[in-house]
Formats: structure tokens, sequence, C-alpha cells
């Protein structure tokens, strides 16, 4: 052996989770003809009492990431997939309550919706409108996303979308705003407002003696709130629109208590058609360039009066 340099102070470890990112299942159930699918990346992440398996290499308390994995499969097939959020709890519950030196686990879960394709009733795997029953699209590229948090004693589920490209074609100014020498923003009255939203919303059911919400039609309504919110408010700036959709939120969905929104301002400017001798007027047909970057990034939190903010300021931070 040949000796180490001692450091001058022991060394500490800190926070360190493990287990397995990404594990995609995707789980088909058959009616007869029609088939239903379920379309899941799900990650688990484990804490607890894991010091030795850093410090001496034992691992006696690790249960293998590809148990973790080997778990998602198996629970997908013998629980099923209700809805993202109850996938998780069921996962979270199982990996602390089955494994001693395991404390805490987060399971995150995305989910790829599909559609059903409808056929034109004529070819030879038709079945008329109604489509084959087991052909299906992938809907937009809107994700959502489950996250639940269980440490033995208290839940805490977010959930959220990600991937909701939305786009009012009036209805949107913005002017008033600061200057100072390197202002060249023309203000506007009439604008294109785009963006893709991101967004999670905490739940406030954190205990087994409540009663869960329904997780999909929760997940139904928050969307269509968030939706209506962006379509009605009429706009002064991205930011009073983020705040409308969130305020719609807590207003009208009384689980939910903290909603957090990431919203790139996809800007679309209109094409300067002069040098073509052509006028480019909004009151008639509008060409714009959309431009896909730099964006204007507005980011906020909507709280219920009274709660705490709890979901992380980056959107993007795992
Ligand atoms: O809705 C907007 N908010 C801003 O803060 C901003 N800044 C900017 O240049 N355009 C916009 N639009």
């Amino acid at each position: 052996m040949t000796d180490l340099p001692r450091p001058a102070r022991p060394v500490l470890l800190g926070q360190n989770q493990y287990g397995k990112a990404e594990t995609r299942v995707v789980r088909i159930t058959r009616d007869g003809a029609t088939h239903h699918i379920k379309d899941l990346n799900v990650s688990v992440a484990l804490s607890g009492d894991m010091d030795e398996v850093h410090r001496s290499g034992s691992n006696a308390h690790v249960l293998p990431t590809d148990t973790a994995k080997n778990t998602v499969y198996a629970f997908a097939k013998e629980y099923g997939v209700e809805s993202a959020e109850q996938f998780a709890v069921h996962l979270a519950r199982h990996f602390v309550t089955s494994q001693e030196p395991i404390h805490r686990a987060r399971v995150r879960v995305e989910e790829y919706a599909w559609e059903r394709i409808g056929t034109s009733g004529t070819g030879p795997q038709a079945a008329g409108a109604a489509g084959t029953g087991h052909s299906f699209v992938r809907k937009g590229q809107e994700t959502r996303l489950a996250q639940v948090t269980y440490d033995g004693a208290s839940w805490e589920v977010v959930s959220g979308l990600t991937g909701l490209t939305v786009l009012n074609s009036t209805g949107s100014e913005f002017r008033g705003y600061a200057r100072d020498r390197y202002t060249t923003l023309e203000e506007t009255r009439d604008r294109v407002l785009a963006t893709s939203v991101s967004g999670r919303w905490r739940f406030n059911w954190t205990d087994d003696a409540q009663e869960m919400p329904d997780w999909d039609e929760s997940y139904e309504q928050t969307r269509k709130h968030l939706l209506q919110a962006f379509a009605e408010t009429y706009s002064l700036s991205l930011q009073q629109t983020l705040y409308q959709m969130g305020a719609r939120i807590i207003g009208h969905r009384g689980e939910i208590d903290e909603v957090r929104f990431s919203l790139p301002n996809k800007h679309h400017f209109l094409v300067d058609l002069e040098p073509f001798g052509l006028s480019n007027d909004t009151a008639d047909a509008a060409v714009y360039v959309a431009a896909d970057r730099p964006y204007g990034l507005i980011e906020a939190t909507v709280l219920r009066d009274g709660c705490e903010p709890r979901i992380p300021v980056d959107l993007t931070d795992p």
C-alpha cells in the first residue's frame, strides 16, 4: 500500500441518491380488438443509509438499480398503470417500505400520449371510421410529468407537462416598457403570442389519511384551465398571461397549492417586405418569421395564499 496523502480534516459524504433512470415501459391492454396503450419513461432515485457503499464499498444496503428497473416492469404488468401519479406512488411506497436502509424514494414519470388513427374504411385492415383499434399516432409533442417523493411518512406529488405549444394570433400587446440607450424594440398593439408551456403543479395531498385526488381528472382539468387562461387573457405581456394561467388553476383546483411555469416567448416577427414593394399589413394576410433563438424566457410561481413554494426555481434542474 502506498501512503495516500491524508486530508487535514475528515471527509464527509453529502447528499446522495441512486437508482435507475429512464426505464421505458409500454403497457398494452387488449379489450377485444380495441387496444389501450400506456407509454412511460420512469426514473427512480433512492436514498437512505448508504454511507457504507460509498466509504467501504459494502453493497449490503444496495438494492441494485437493475432491480429497480425490473420492479418498474413487474409493477406495470401486475398492478397496471392507472395514472402516472398512481404508478409512481405505488413504486415509491414499495421501495421505502420493503427495504429497511431505503428511507426516501423519488419516482419521476414522463408519459407520452397516443391517439387512435381513424381509417377511411377502404383498406383491407379497415374497421370503419373508428379505425383499426390498434393503430396510434403520438399526440403532439406534449409530455405529461409526475414526480412522487415519499419518505415513509409524507408524500409530495408534483405533476406537470412540457412541450405544450400554444399560439394566439391576436389579442396580445407589448408596450410601455422601460427603455435605455440599447432599446430598439418597437411597441406593438397587436402581435403573435406563442410559447411552449413547461409547467409543474404541487398537490396538497401529503399523507395517506387524506383522500387521494383523481389524478387523471386533475391533470385534464388543470391542462384545460391553463389553455383557457392562455386563450382568454387579453395579454399585455407574457408575464401577465402566465400569472392568469397559474391563478386560474389555483382558483379552480383545490387540490393544487403551487404552480410554476417556464414559458419561452416564441417570437414571431413581421417580415420586412418593403424591398419587394409589398406591404406586410396585419389587417391583411401577414407574413412572420418564427425565430427560434434567442427567445425571452418568462418564469414564475403562483401560490395559494399561505402556502410555501417548494417547486424548484429551475424546472430543468434534475
Ligand atoms: O411579453 C413580453 N415580456 C417581456 O418581458 C418582453 N421583452 C421583450 O423584448 N418582449 C417581451 N414580451
